[in-house]
């Protein structure tokens, strides 16, 4: 099976981005896929939420980002110094010297610079999409969280994606972020990824007895049901989610009978079949 690279975007912040990239792999990786995550987030919470200390990772996301401009030869002991092994999954960490990629990367941007040490033409949007282009033998799935600005540090997880999955809070009717998501998810497939699809837009954070959750599910199929996928299966509401980090664990060790645990298997099932159709 070839490798599927998806990011999860909004960029609405804190609607379950770090829980769905963390839980979905976890999930993913119950089912017996290899699975990398990527934190591509400065504040480093996917870091955290796995129970490192992003301030004490030496060698992270940024310093990958680097070698791809400055000395692609040592990207590979890069890669194997940067990935951290647990049980089941993987993690490229992150921390606050992303910003400093992003800086970078604007500034090559701007004055129109290519890599620097690279031989292939391609452009400073492209920098993580190298970083992860020798793994690919490596992993079933590769799922990338992203911050939630819309900056070149998100574009650069775009265009290394074959798809986005798009967690949305089931407790706000005008699913504020999502036509600014989907617009910039456009954009790059025009520009830079002519492949790059929506996966499914995903409710998070459901509580199926309320009103309110019912009817921003009701609101998004009807919105955008017709021309995007959303996952049949939301994301419950459960109070172990905030619990979980704490503890390095994943919600499916952590409270795999809780109901939020259960909906992330449910959603892996559905990427699954998804991909066998
Ligand atoms: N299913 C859920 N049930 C209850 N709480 C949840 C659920 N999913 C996420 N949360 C809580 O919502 C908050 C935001 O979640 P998370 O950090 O995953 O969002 P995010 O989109 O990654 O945030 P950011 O935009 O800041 O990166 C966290 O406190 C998390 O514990």
């Amino acid at each position: 099976m070839r490798v599927i690279t998806i990011s999860i975007v909004n960029i609405k912040g804190g609607t379950g981005k770090t829980t769905t990239t963390y839980n979905l792999g976890a999930a993913l990786a119950a089912r017996g896929k290899r699975v990398l995550l990527v934190d591509n987030d400065p504040q480093g919470s996917l870091t955290k939420s796995l129970g490192y200390d992003p301030k004490q990772m030496t060698v992270t996301l940024a310093a990958l980002m680097s070698q791809v401009i400055d000395a692609p030869e040592q990207l590979e002991s890069g890669l194997n110094k940067a990935i951290q092994h647990q049980d089941t999954l993987d993690l490229c960490p992150a921390n606050q010297k992303l910003s400093g990629i992003l800086t970078r990367l604007i500034v090559m941007q701007a004055s129109g610079s290519m890599f620097p040490q690279s031989d292939n033409d391609t452009n400073p949007v492209f920098v993580l999409r190298s970083v992860l282009a020798p793994l690919a033998a490596r992993y079933d799935y590769i799922l990338i969280d992203c911050s939630p600005h819309p900056d070149l540090q998100m574009i650069n997880a775009l265009a290394a994606s074959d798809s986005v999955i798009v967690p949305i809070q089931a407790h706000y009717l005008d699913a504020e972020g999502l036509p600014d998501t989907l617009e910039l998810v456009r954009r790059v497939r025009q520009t830079y990824q002519p492949n790059l699809s929506v996966r499914g837009l995903l409710l998070t954070m459901y509580k199926g007895r309320t009103l309110l959750s019912r009817m921003v599910r009701e609101q998004i199929e009807e919105t955008y049901g017709s021309q995007i996928p959303v996952f049949e299966q939301p994301i419950d509401y459960s109070v172990r989610v905030a619990e979980h980090p704490a503890y390095g664990e994943s919600l499916l060790a952590y409270a795999p009978d809780c109901p939020a645990a259960q909906s992330y298997t449910h959603l892996a099932e559905e990427v699954l079949r998804h991909e066998s159709a």
